[in-house]
């Protein structure tokens, strides 16, 4: 069908009920990938709607500051709107906005970060970067699939629906490697045999050597099962079978590896520095594994390092950036609040042969205090790459003699980005450049790098 036929009668199944109807010129995108207008004053966020629009909408709640609603017709359609490439685009929640064009999703996301940085930090980069970005589709290195079961007792498996918690029964999935996404149908027939063990998430882990297949269920497999899953494991996976790994977890314990045994280790290099970085099935690395490379190589030129300088990486992870950066030649102290990956990054450290330049440490940095900061000692320059909260309380605590010279930030999320960009600026740091990277094509998520120089500390 169509796109604009698909969304007519798309549109049409959804119009009982209706609250209120209008129409609105979308002038901007949301970081949930709704269209953004004002009516009457008051900004309304509607669904499946895009810049450069003009819909009619039906409102779905109704708040003080705003409204929320969906797209009953699209009157005037966007250039940039096009037929979302997956089946379950319409229900299933991992994708947000397919119905807009790759190109275009990249310049809306850097619409967003300019808007959040003006908006909550009232600041204005002096540069924007080029934007960085690779595959739309099969880019998704890790990925965890929730599972359920009809009132047949028949199993869904995928992500979760649309703003509920309904798990939206899939049997590919555009963003998973497709080798990944076409065994889904084959593996779910094999989950189906155990559906009576409470069967809780599949995840994926893929490397380039290695995939991992990890099975969380409430309930301990008994022998006989496991003897099927071995057997049910060489029929699925057949002459690809050395390329794959079954993993097994229990509720709230670690994943623990289980068939084969003896496989390739998992793990994702950076040629650019000569790093190979093996981890471990609950390990944070960046879902993107071909942009991480490009992302680590841009952080690591805009940090300009010199030799001997002193560099902090606080949310340090595995040591993604620590390791090349130590490679290239800093002294370099990675901070990170779990505890078992500051053990794979001392020994990642060991494995790239650069431990003598690089040390780990644990640390809560959400409790960095003034005192904290002081029992760091001076760094050169520092980067930045927390979750989605952002690094408040490490840029509220710097203070001089402390400060660094250039504070590179990675971000997930532009809000909290803004708002710790107004706390640097307001220490003495310019928001020398910043751009983003869609580390997650399909999805509203914004990830976004930033470089703060010090200009006048105070
Ligand atoms: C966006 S990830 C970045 C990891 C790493 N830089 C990388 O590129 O792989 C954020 C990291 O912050 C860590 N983290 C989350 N909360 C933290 C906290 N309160 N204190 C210290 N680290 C934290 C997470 O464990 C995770 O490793
Ligand atoms: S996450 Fe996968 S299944 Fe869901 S909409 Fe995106 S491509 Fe389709």
């Amino acid at each position: 069908m169509p796109c604009r036929a698909k969304w007519i009668f798309l549109m049409k199944m959804r119009t009982d009920n209706r609250q209120y109807e209008g129409e609105a010129d979308i002038f901007s995108l949301d970081y949930e990938g709704r269209g953004v207008a004002r009516v009457n004053g008051k900004a309304l966020f509607i669904e499946g709607a895009m810049p450069g629009e003009r819909v009619r909408f039906e409102i779905i709640r109704s708040k003080k500051q705003f409204d929320e609603a969906r797209v009953i017709d699209i009157i005037r359609y966007s250039e940039n709107r096009v037929e979302p490439k997956c089946r379950y685009f319409d229900t299933c929640g991992g994708c947000l906005i397919q119905h807009i064009d790759s190109t275009a999703q990249i310049a809306f996301k850097q619409r967003i970060m300019e808007e959040q940085l003006e908006r909550i930090g009232k600041i204005r980069p002096k540069q924007i970067l080029p934007a960085i970005y690779g595959t739309p589709w099969h880019y998704r290195e890790r990925a965890r699939l929730s599972i359920s079961k009809d009132a047949g007792g028949r199993l869904k498996i995928g992500f979760k629906a649309k703003k509920s918690h309904e798990v939206i029964d899939v049997d590919s999935c555009m963003v998973l490697p497709a080798h990944i996404s076409e065994k889904l149908p084959k593996i779910k027939q094999m989950l189906q045999s155990l559906i009576d063990l409470d069967l809780l998430f599949i995840e994926f882990f893929n490397s380039e050597k290695l995939t991992v297949l990890n099975i969380c269920s409430g309930k301990k497999p008994p022998s006989q099962k496991l003897r099927q899953l071995e057997k049910w494991f060489d029929t699925i996976f057949g002459h690809e079978k050395k390329q794959w790994q079954i993993w097994l977890q229990a509720r709230r314990q670690g994943a623990q590896p289980f068939y084969p045994k003896d496989c390739q280790p998992l793990g994702y290099a950076l040629p650019e520095f000569e790093v190979e970085m093996p981890y471990k099935p609950g390990d944070f690395t960046q879902i993107n594994a071909g942009l991480n490379g490009v992302m680590v190589g841009r952080a690591l030129k805009l940090l300009d390092i010199q030799k001997n300088e002193r560099i902090a990486d606080l949310f340090c992870g595995l040591g993604n950036f620590s390791i090349p950066m130590a490679k290239s030649g800093a002294e370099v102290v990675g901070i990170e609040g779990e505890g078992s990956l500051v053990k794979r990054a001392r020994n990642n450290a060991s494995a790239n042969g650069c431990s003598d330049r690089v040390s780990f440490f644990e640390a809560d940095l959400f409790e960095t205090d003034e005192v904290v900061v002081a029992s760091w000692g001076q760094f050169d320059k520092m980067l930045l790459d927390p979750p989605r909260g952002g690094a408040y309380a490490v840029v509220k605590s710097l203070h001089a003699p402390y400060l660094p010279v250039r504070i590179v930030y990675v971000s997930c999320n532009p809000a909290t980005f803004a708002r710790d960009a107004e706390v640097l600026v307001n220490k003495g740091y310019k928001l020398k450049l910043a751009g983003v990277m869609n580390m997650f094509a399909q999805t509203s998520h914004v990830e976004s790098i930033g470089v703060f120089d010090l200009e006048n500390s105070i």
